[in-house]
């Protein structure tokens, strides 16, 4: 794991004119430089086809770092010294010819260099091939990968096998942001730093747990890239296995990379295969229609189309109900829910604790006696555990009351600003750590699982439910849960 130091090296960014470079990746990297973390002498590369020059790109970039960026937050002092770090250099990735060029502007340094690939997945094994046939590598080298990594196993497999001709896996980067935001590397402090929840963290104790990730944003101009992958592609084999990991992991021997993601690969080889018999219970698949998200309608996703595939049987929302087999969680559900255009922006895990085995109050209160832990991931980042109290007052008797021991982030730690996921895996990346970052049997493990799910779903040849934006997807999904005897909790912390 990191310290702060200032790292020498170099960034070639691929991809510099993307959505995600422009959105996420400039404007972290400027709060890295405006925060003091990066090398004096460290130059950022924007790598493009574009036919663009180097004035027209600071010009893009610093637009979309005023949009991206709280206003509050920039300096125009530091805004002008990371502009100068900036060079534009136009390439086709996919002109092995062009590579030469590059390597004289990555030569002009001896800095180590890191490739940040922000481009299709599809592309990763030819750029490092190019970078290898112009001299560029060497065994300072690391590389970023974007995530999804394929679009199914065999077309991971295949990614990670070209990029591995080229680099081991200690110079492989594989990007979750999820594992770079402040709350949820929380989760490794809350359950390994806290011994009260570390008794309690198991089928004795745990009755289920939930992990909600809720988007209200639709796919807008993302609609090509989307259609193909869907949600259970984009959401469900990286960012919610990757916190099912973190919640459901033995603890680690240490915080080493390899320690923890060893402490992973044995949870994602311990979920319960779905197969095509459980499939319909144990999953549900939906894609919005046209509805209202805050106040303000929104159309359908096959009215987002352009008419690209009017008919997309694309999910824009999974629930599962995933089963951990080993000791710790036997019978212990994991119900998992993601989706774009729902009721609000809401990133939790909530763990639900058993009741007290034997009661003693009065039977009409029999259903409120339940601990919930809600780990709060965005927005209000917080941490909250619901306890029962007696009832204030002489009337009340013994009568029982929830209420929330409340931690709350920005109330708690108030001068500090949450930085981005992005800045923290730069930051990590710089100084060679990878305990945030994702081993290739890890992505190859998750897609086993998933795969599974989209075969079973391609075999069955069903429609997705609709679901009207702005709701909490389809009906079904909530069937699944009551059917259990349990809800979806979707109150505020
Ligand atoms: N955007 C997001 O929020 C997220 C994105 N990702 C991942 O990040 C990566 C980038 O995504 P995103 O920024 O959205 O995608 P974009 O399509 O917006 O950006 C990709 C960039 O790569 C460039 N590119 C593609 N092929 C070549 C080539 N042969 N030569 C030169 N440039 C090329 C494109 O150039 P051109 O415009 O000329 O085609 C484009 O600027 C993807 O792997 C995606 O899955 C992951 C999480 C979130
Ligand atoms: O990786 C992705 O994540 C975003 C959601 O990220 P968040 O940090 O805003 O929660 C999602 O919108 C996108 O479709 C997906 O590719």
């Amino acid at each position: 794991m990191s310290t702060v130091a200032k790292t020498k090296c170099d960034i070639a960014l691929f991809g510099a004119q993307g959505d995600l470079a422009l959105r996420k990746l400039f404007p972290a990297l400027y709060q890295l430089d405006k925060a003091n973390l990066l090398a004096p002498q460290l130059r950022i590369l924007g790598l493009a086809r574009s036919p663009i020059d180097q004035e027209n790109f600071l010009e893009t970039v610093r637009i979309h770092l005023r949009k991206f960026t709280p206003t509050s937050e920039i300096d125009e002092t530091v805004l002008a010294r990371f502009l100068s770090r900036l060079f534009y250099f136009r390439i086709d990735f996919t002109d092995s010819t062009a590579y030469q060029a590059l390597h004289q502007k990555l030569s002009e340094t001896d800095n180590p260099l890191i490739c940040y690939f922000a481009t299709p997945a599809a592309i990763y094994g030819e750029i490092c091939k190019n970078l290898h046939n112009a001299g560029s590598i060497n065994k300072q080298t690391r590389i970023v990968l974007e995530k999804p990594i394929g679009y199914d196993l065999a077309s991971s497999k295949t990614i990670n096998d070209a990029v591995a001709k080229y680099f081991t896996e200690e110079q492989v980067y594989r990007i979750d942001h999820y594992l770079g935001k402040e709350t949820v590397q929380n989760l490794i402090a809350l359950r390994f730093a806290n011994s009260l929840f570390g008794s309690q963290w198991d089928h004795n104790h745990i009755d289920h747990i939930e992990i909600t990730v809720a988007e209200t944003i639709g796919i807008e101009h993302r609609w090509g890239y989307f259609d193909r992958a869907g949600q259970l592609r984009d959401m469900v084999q990286n960012h919610l296995l990757q916190l099912l990991c973190l919640i459901a992991m033995d603890p680690p021997n240490d915080l080493s990379a390899d320690s923890i993601r060893d402490e992973k690969v044995k949870v994602l080889k311990a979920l319960k295969p779905i197969d095509t018999h459980s499939l319909n219970h144990h999953v549900i698949r939906g894609q919005y229609c046209a509805g209202s998200v805050q106040g303000e309608p929104v159309p359908g996703y096959l009215d987002e189309s352009d008419s690209q595939n009017a008919q997309s049987c694309t999910e824009t929302f999974v629930a599962i109900k995933a089963q951990i087999c080993n000791w710790r969680w036997a019978n212990v559900p994991f119900y998992l829910r993601t989706g774009k255009r729902m009721a609000e922006k809401l990133s939790q895990i909530i763990i639900h604790f058993k009741r007290p085995p034997h009661y003693i109050f009065a039977p009409e209160q029999r259903d409120i006696v339940e601990n919930k832990l809600i780990i709060r991931l965005q927005p209000d980042e917080g941490i909250s555990l619901q306890v029962l109290t007696k009832d204030q007052g002489l009337e009340k008797g013994m009568r029982l009351k929830p209420g929330p021991l409340k931690l709350n982030f920005s109330d708690t730690f108030h001068t500090q600003r949450i930085p981005d996921a992005y800045e923290r895996l730069f930051l990590e990346v710089m100084q060679g750590s990878q305990y945030l970052f994702v081993r290739r049997d890890e992505i190859e493990y998750a897609w086993v699982w998933c795969d599974q799910i989209i075969n079973g779903w391609l075999s069955q040849n069903a429609r997705p439910q609709k679901y009207p934006a702005g709701s909490w997807g389809p009906i079904s999904s909530i069937a699944m849960i009551t059917l259990d005897g349990k809800s979806w909790h979707e109150d505020s912390v």
